[in-house]
């Protein structure tokens, strides 16, 4: 039976209004306990020791971060974005998945504040997969004498485009004249093809890029070739295995760009120059060293990794040396976790020697390649504790920075590795997607001070979740576990820029919890674990434990990094404070 009005009258007297005791009672003791759980937090210090600028800043992009999930963010507005923003069709709604929402974040307020952010050190990405392919084509068509070929077959109709391997390598003498060309049945496969002339002579026809003939058209075809498209990273109903195919045949491409000395030196210049102008500082990045680097004017590879690792320490020289703001760059030296036993012990081999000789150039050890088809940590142990005993004996520090947990199992050997990652004393874990699930390990992560470098989109266009919202991130900082935010591949997976903030951008506007002030402590946590000189697992500890009230390296960095921290907390109060304060926010 409905209730009658007069019922109603006298039953609603009966209600407590919201500044009820009873309510204001329970509202004290809600909040209580929202702020106990908030303690727990790993910004938690970082938060409370903000100075009165950083609160302020914060309140603004509190605030702006709202205005534009309800202005921007919102169906009912559909209409009139939908056609700027490239959405596809998609229901615009904040959250909404990355590659859906790419074109219209970077139009917003909060793109303009996080691209201005300083954000410390790059962590986790892939050297192949940084520099934009606009860019890096342009170098590849402009240096003399490259030539394109395919190992196993022809390009002649679309099928086989669509699936051949495309490689590029230096050649003195034009061998195009006396062969046939690449687009036809008869080409031979492994022959390598003046690659201006086959660019301008690409058929008009079935190409997949739907650029048109010639270089046009190659270019557009070659770009399908080294990234995963808006349709592949929507199509999360084909699973992992299957993004992972097409995003393994992206590097059998790209190592054959860059591995030649004069692309080598214009991309780590781009890439660096991306970085600084993203406000990156500071870069670890992880290479895989196939023995295919050539010298510049020579078809022979070299018969080591000398020349890479010369090339690559002159050309960070150089940059710093043009940008003071800029600290410099790494690398981690990372194996196939496919290869067999004796493939992964002499490449262990060219590391240490490399790191004998260039200890600078090499902060660490990893594995990478898909981590549920490669072998695991624990099936790999002989390797590593050879691998461990051997650099002891050279006197070389190799610490690890184990890629774990990149994964959706739960119990299963992939998912395991992330014990053997802590096991074998890994400074930072890659990604670990699914350490969430561990409450042991989440306990031991945060007590031993293992910073787990997250890549949410990389982990979205991967297909192990379906948006920034179903990212467990948030449960790990919710849980005391240090973290820090990187980009992985962003060359090939969508971000199409080197540096951080759509990554950035989407934690940001993704996780209420996480505002500007978290944003600010997973950059300083970028740099308190970055591994910017060789140290002893005492000292790395010491330095991270004490960090800017330390006196090395580290700390002078947190210190430089603090200073750019206030100034950009700064530049949000002068430009938006007026709009957004209303001088009660303290
Ligand atoms: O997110 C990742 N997890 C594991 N391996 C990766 C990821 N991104 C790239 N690679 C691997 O790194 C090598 C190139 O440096 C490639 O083998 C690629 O598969």
């Amino acid at each position: 039976m409905p209730v009658t009005e007069e019922d109603w009258q006298e039953l609603s007297q009966d209600l407590p209004d919201a500044a009820d005791p009873v309510i204001t009672k329970y509202l004290q003791g809600r909040d209580a306990l929202i702020a106990e759980e908030k303690k727990q937090r790993s910004d938690a210090n970082f938060r409370k020791a903000l100075s009165p600028i950083a609160r302020k800043a914060c309140a603004v992009v509190a605030r702006i971060r709202d205005e534009e999930k309800r202005a921007i963010w919102n169906p009912s507005l559909e209409e009139a974005l939908a056609s700027t923003a490239g959405t596809t069709g998609a229901c615009l709604h904040p959250g909404m998945m990355f590659t859906h929402a790419k074109g219209l974040m970077e139009r917003t307020r909060l793109w303009r504040i996080v691209r201005r952010m300083p954000k410390g050190a790059l962590l986790h990405a892939h050297c192949d997969a940084m520099v934009q392919f606009d860019y890096l084509f342009d170098v590849l068509l402009s240096t003399p004498g490259m030539h394109i070929l395919s190992p196993d077959a022809h390009f002649a109709d679309g099928e086989a485009r669509r699936r051949g391997v495309v490689q590029f390598c230096f050649r003195e003498r034009d061998h195009v004249d006396d062969c046939p060309s690449i687009w036809t049945p008869d080409y031979v496969p492994g022959t390598p093809l003046l690659l201006t002339k086959m660019a301008d002579e690409f058929p008009e026809e079935g190409g997949e890029g739907g650029g048109g003939g010639g270089r046009k058209g190659f270019l557009a075809w070659l770009k399908t070739r080294v990234t995963i498209s808006q349709t592949d990273s929507v199509e999360q109903h084909h699973g992992v295995d299957h993004i992972w195919r097409k995003f393994m045949n992206c590097f059998l491409c790209l190592g054959t760009i860059i591995h030649y000395e004069p692309i080598w030196r214009a991309f780590l210049q781009r890439l660096m120059a991306d970085l600084h102008d993203d406000g990156v500082s500071w870069a670890e990045v992880r290479f895989t060293w196939a023995l295919n680097y050539c010298r510049a004017g020579v078809e022979k590879p070299e018969p080591d990794h000398r020349h890479m690792v010369i090339a690559f320490q002159e050309e960070v020289a150089k940059f710093k040396a043009e940008h003071p703001g800029f600290w410099g760059a790494r690398l981690i030296w990372t194996a196939i976790r496919r290869l067999d036993t004796r493939a992964i012990v002499e490449d262990m081999d060219h590391c240490i020697t490399i790191k004998m000789e260039f200890p600078e150039a090499v902060a660490g050890y990893d594995l990478v390649g898909q981590e549920d088809l490669g072998r695991p940590l624990r099936d790999l142990l002989p390797e590593l504790f050879w691998f461990r005993k051997q650099c002891a004996a050279e006197g070389v520090e190799l610490p690890f920075f184990f890629h774990a947990g990149e994964c959706l199992g739960d119990g299963d050997a992939t998912d395991s590795n992330l014990f053997d990652a802590v096991l074998l004393g890994t400074r930072r874990i890659g990604h670990g997607f699914s350490l969430y699930k561990h409450p042991l390990l989440v306990d031991l992560v945060r007590d031993r001070r293992i910073l787990v470098e997250s890549c949410p989109i990389s982990n979205e266009v991967l297909r192990l979740c379906g948006s920034i919202l179903s990212h467990p991130l948030p449960a790990l900082l919710a849980r005391g576990v240090p973290c820090a935010v990187s980009n992985d591949d962003p060359a090939i997976l969508g971000q199409d820029a080197a540096g951080m903030t759509h990554d950035f951008w989407q934690a940001l506007q993704g996780w209420e919890n996480l505002g500007l002030a978290g944003l600010g402590s997973l950059a300083e946590n970028s740099v308190r674990w970055a591994a910017f000189e060789d140290q002893t697992a005492d000292e790395w500890s010491r330095d991270i434990r004490e960090a800017s009230l330390g006196s090395g390296t580290k700390a002078q960095r947190l210190k430089q990094w603090g200073v750019e921290w206030e100034k950009f907390c700064l530049w949000i109060v002068d430009e938006y404070g007026e709009q957004y304060l209303d001088g009660d926010e303290e």
